[in-house]
């Protein structure tokens, strides 16, 4: 037995000795960033192993105190080097070279295929150059119809709420943006805040936390594994569900555009004169129909893409406001009162295009708490080449993580950092920022392509709530609970009470 072990720890130490061997420039490059002590095997994953979601960001942060601006782990044998400053993303962010995702994205890869979010090189660029006009803003002046109408549902279903007892407001926001995505992108109706469940959304959040896990987890990485452990084979069941869900949208919608008339499909309103909205879906079919320019299999991926990337990441960003908005009244009474020079009293009407570009302030509300907390907290990269950052030379071949949130509590961008204060986007104050030193959508090429989009649908379902309800937080900012996942997620859910207005 004795020399089984023996042999066992023989051929580690022999694996690992060759693969440091083979990646020493890289070590070598790597071990120069200050950061936890390298262990061989394990690199640095017994720092991020094992914790629960709620540690995870207390990890994150006492490593980043500890070495703030820039420091390295090792996940296994590939090294992360960890980015915390305006100066150092911007570096990443604007080149058109390093535009290929970390591994964690491989995990991704199941879920999303090769879509918009997680392919590179020149499947990348020509998916974005195709999907780029669905987004125009003159597409989501047609789109504002539909945040409105779901807004006033909303509305109307939180009127069993208002009550002035704590309820978790984070299920019903998910399914407004649900439906509003599958509306605006997918031209499909569902519905999904009349039913009061949506495995979907259950399925989503599940496979966030199971993806964070592998990324912690180095044994976690290999397939044969993963497939095999509780967590494996629970992502296996989500996916069933996610794509038994987006195929299902796509089915409906292949069968909607077969029973329209070909006239109807071009002209800009529909039979009764309401103005037709061209589907990012309908974009995909017709490229598909056209010239065979996608295949079924590149339909599935983007539709599952912007599924999830369109509703989790708004939905997580209002939660948050809701939450911030409710531990500051005089920031929600500004709101407030901004909305009553726009509406008056009504509280029935919808808004406009017009109106929304009026909330001024409510948009400088919704850009704080993405300071605060960013819906999509830290972003990867592999490096495709060296790259000078911060003083070290970051060799090709390491993960880069941008840590958007990290960015965004910088003092010497950011005074007092964690104080709520819509004020910093008045345009005053922006004055001088360094351009990366507010990045939520990410910048430079790889961008979001939906930003526009979600600052519209974020201004009509904040307000439509501002204008009927008073808020109010049932945590503090002290003791709410986040998991840094592929969304910044509040644990428990965000418990609002609410009163009528
Ligand atoms: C508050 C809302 C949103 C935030 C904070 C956000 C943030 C981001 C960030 C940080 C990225 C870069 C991701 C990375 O490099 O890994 C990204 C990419 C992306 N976002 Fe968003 N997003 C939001 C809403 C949306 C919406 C509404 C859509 C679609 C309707 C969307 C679609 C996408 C897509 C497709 C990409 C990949 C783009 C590419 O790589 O070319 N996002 N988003």
């Amino acid at each position: 037995m004795a020399s089984m072990v023996l042999l066992v720890v023989a051929f580690a130490v022999a694996a690992c000795a060759a693969l440091l061997l083979k990646n020493w420039r890289l070590f070598r490059a790597i071990e120069k960033l200050p950061g936890p002590t390298f262990v061989p095997f394990l690199g640095t994953t017994y720092a991020m192993a094992f914790r629960s979601r709620e540690e995870l960001l207390h990890v994150f942060d006492s490593m980043a105190e500890q070495y703030w601006p820039i420091f390295r782990t090792w996940f296994g044998h590939i090294p992360e080097v960890h980015l915390m400053k305006a100066e150092y993303v911007e570096k990443i962010m604007t080149s058109s070279e390093q535009i290929t995702k970390s591994d964690i994205y491989t995990f991704l890869h199941p879920w999303l295929g090769d879509g918009l979010l997680t392919s590179t090189g020149s499947k990348w660029h020509s998916r974005r150059k195709m999907v780029t006009p669905a987004f125009h803003f003159k597409i989501l002046e047609n789109f504002v119809d539909v945040f409105a109408e779901k807004s006033q549902i909303l509305v109307d279903i939180l009127k069993t709420k208002a009550d002035d007892r704590p309820f978790d407001f984070y299920p019903y926001i998910t399914r407004c943006t649900l439906d509003i995505i599958c509306e605006t992108a997918m031209g499909t109706a569902i519905d999904a805040q009349k039913v009061s469940d949506s495995d979907y959304v259950s399925a989503v959040y599940r496979s966030g936390e199971v993806i964070m896990k592998r990324a912690r987890e180095p044994w976690l990485r290999s397939d044969f594994i993963f497939r095999r452990s509780s967590a494996g084979r629970q992502f296996y069941k989500d996916l069933e569900i996610m794509h038994g869900f987006t195929k299902k949208i796509i089915r409906e919608r292949k069968l909607s555009r077969q029973s329209m008339k070909p006239k109807t499909m071009t002209q800009n309103v529909d039979d009764f004169g309401r103005k037709r909205r061209v589907a990012f879906l309908d974009m995909l079919l017709e490229a598909s129909e056209d010239s065979q320019k996608l295949t079924d299999q590149e339909i599935q991926e983007e539709v599952d893409t912007f599924m999830f990337e369109g509703h989790d990441t708004t939905s997580v960003g209002m939660a948050w406001a809701m939450f911030l908005l409710g531990n500051h009244p005089d920031v929600q009474e500004k709101a407030y009162s901004e909305l009553i020079d726009i509406f008056g009293e009504d509280t029935q009407r919808s808004p406009t295009t017009q109106d929304l570009n009026n909330m001024k302030y409510l948009e400088m509300v919704i850009k704080e708490s993405q300071r605060i907390y960013p819906s999509v907290a830290f972003i990867g990269r592999t490096l495709t080449q060296d790259v000078a950052v911060g003083g070290y030379q970051l060799p090709k071949g390491a993960m880069a993580l941008l840590h958007i949130r990290k960015v965004h509590q910088d003092p010497e961008h950011w005074p007092d950092p964690e104080r709520f204060d819509p004020d910093r986007f008045l345009p005053d104050s922006k004055q001088g920022r360094h351009p990366f030193a507010y990045v939520p959508f990410s910048g430079g090429p790889r961008s979001c392509i939906g930003q526009r989009f979600a600052l519209l649908e974020e201004k009509a379902i904040l307000s439509s709530i501002l204008r009927n309800y008073v808020i109010e937080s049932v945590e503090s900012r002290e003791n709410v609970k986040a998991a840094p996942e592929l969304i910044l997620r509040p644990i428990d859910g965000i418990k609002v009470k609410l009163n009528a207005r």
